[in-house]
This record gives C-alpha cells, structure tokens and sequence, in this order.
C-alpha cells in the first residue's frame, strides 16, 4: 500500500486539516500518517483558540515516521509560525521526500489567521523552494505575490511569480473568484486551465485541504502532476456536490468512500 503524511493543523471539528487530509487519503486506497503542527478548537463556525505544538514535538513526528516508514508523498498544511515552519523545512531537507504538496494555509474560512504574519517570509524562503506542487487559492497568492489578482491574465503572471519563488510547480485555485471555480495549473513550463462549475452551497469547508491531500494521494499512487491534478479536481467536485450539511456554519466536504469508488476515481 502506498503511504502519504499529512504536516498540518488539527481542526476538532473534523473538516479542514489533518482530519480532512486523512479522511481524503483514505479515500484514494493511501495509508495516511500524520504530524500535528498545531491543535485548533474550531467548528463549522469559527476558530476559537490555537495551541501551536512545541517546536521538539514537530521534529519528533517527523523523525519517527521518516526513520521507520516509507514516505511516498508529503502534504503540507497549516503552518502557523516561522519557527514551525523552519522547523518543518529542516527535517524535509533532511529526509528528501520525492512528492511534497505545500498548501499555503493563511486564513480561515471565518477570517482566523492560520500563519502569523511574521510566519510569511519563512514560508517563502524555506518552504516554498521544496515544493513540488504548490496550492494557493487567490488571497493567498496574493499575500504571496504582492499583487492582487482579478482576471485569467492576473493568475497567469502570479503563476510565474510564485514559480520564481522556488516551487517546481503551482495550481492557482479559482475558487474565490466570481464565476466558474477555473483553477490554473503551471508545471515549470506549460499552463492548463483545470476548468469547474460553481456549485451553489456554503458547505465549503476543507475544500484546500480536501483538493490538496486528494493530488498528494493521487501522487503516491504513482499518477502524473496532470494526471494527479485533474483526478483531484474531480473528486473536489464529488465531494462539494455531496458536502454535509452539518453544524451552524460552512459545512465539510465529503469523504464517503464508496462515492469515489463509484465514479471510478479511486486509484489504487
Ligand atoms: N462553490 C464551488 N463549487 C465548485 N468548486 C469549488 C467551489 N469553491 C471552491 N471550489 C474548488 O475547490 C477547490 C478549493 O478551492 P478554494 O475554495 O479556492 O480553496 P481554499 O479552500 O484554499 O480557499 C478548487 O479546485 C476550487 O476551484
Ligand atoms: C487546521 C486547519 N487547517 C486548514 C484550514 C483551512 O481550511 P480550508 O481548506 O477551508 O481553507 C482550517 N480551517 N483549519
């Protein structure tokens, strides 16, 4: 069985972070592992409080999956602070992961700040370099690129800019723009329009976390970038056209196995 490790937040109410990122590899037939980078009380509505984990902790997890188990692909979620992320970025550089999926986690669906401020540069210098595949949806990009971005032409030029900052590769995530969620895949060289149809529902919480793990699994399991990103961008769909009506605020996506299986999507 091939494995993937989840490098992000935990969100108690089982939506966004590392719950959704297993529930995403299981899904695709991937035995998933995990290295908790913070712990967050949150639910469908907000982000009540963060406990960032001790930075010791981190290296730990990470040294105890990586010196006992095959690592076929890594993902990357919330970081939260520039020491996590240092710390994330030395044990990559020590252990070299073939596939490392980086979702550039800034904010909450509610308006939390999931990385400090202070956190961005060290994702930029340290983390973004070792990315394979880069995720950001536009605000983010726009943090990234110091820019805003409203049209086709916006995202393509953000596309290079992020490239430039060290990722092989980066999917610019449509989904906050008005009209179809169109996502922009650059691979080092060519553009592709991964192109979607707006679904009307507020259940979209864990849609980052969700697509991300989804092209991480599709990776271990031995799928091109395109391939892994096209595939992903389905099971997305599946999962926001089924997502759960659960809780007050913006409900889950959904993860229900049998979903994938039916639509042929689980690559195993
Ligand atoms: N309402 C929607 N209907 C269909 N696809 C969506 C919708 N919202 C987001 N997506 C897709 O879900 C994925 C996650 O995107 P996005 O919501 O932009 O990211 P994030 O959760 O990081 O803010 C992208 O492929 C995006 O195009
Ligand atoms: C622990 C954690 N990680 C990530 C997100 C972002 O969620 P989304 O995928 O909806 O942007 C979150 N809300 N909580």
């Amino acid at each position: 069985m091939k494995t993937a490790l989840t490098i992000a937040g935990s969100d108690s109410g089982g939506g966004a972070g590392i719950q959704a990122d297993l529930k995403a590899f299981s899904a695709h037939g991937v035995y998933g592992m995990s290295v908790i980078t913070a712990v967050t009380a949150q639910n469908t509505q907000e982000v009540r409080s963060v406990q960032n984990i001790e930075n010791s902790i981190i290296k730990d997890q990470m040294e105890a999956v990586f010196d006992d188990i095959c690592v076929d692909a890594v993902k990357i979620g919330m970081l939260s602070s520039a020491k996590t992320a240092e710390t994330v970025a030395a044990s990559l550089q020590k252990y070299q992961p073939a596939f490392v999926v980086l979702d550039p986690v800034m904010v909450s669906k509610g308006g939390h700040h999931l990385l400090q401020l202070d956190a961005v540069s060290a994702l930029k210098e340290k983390i973004i370099p070792m990315a394979t595949l880069i995720t950001p949806n536009i605000p983010e990009a726009e943090v990234l690129v110091m820019d805003t971005i409203h049209t086709p032409e916006d995202m393509m030029a953000a596309c290079l800019a992020i490239a430039a900052l060290g990722a092989k590769a980066v999917l610019l995530k449509g989904g906050h723009l008005h009209g179809d969620p169109n996502d922009l895949l650059f691979d080092g060289e060519n553009f592709t329009w991964i192109t979607g149809t707006r679904i009307h529902t507020k259940n979209t919480h864990g849609t980052g976390c969700t697509l991300s793990s989804a092209i991480t699994a599709n990776l271990a399991n031995g799928a091109s970038l395109i391939d892994s990103v096209q595939e992903a961008k389905k099971y997305i769909t599946l999962a926001i056209t089924h997502s759960l009506n659960l809780g007050k605020g913006y409900g889950p996506t959904n993860h229900f196995y049998e979903l994938y299986k039916k639509a042929d999507l689980v690559t195993k």
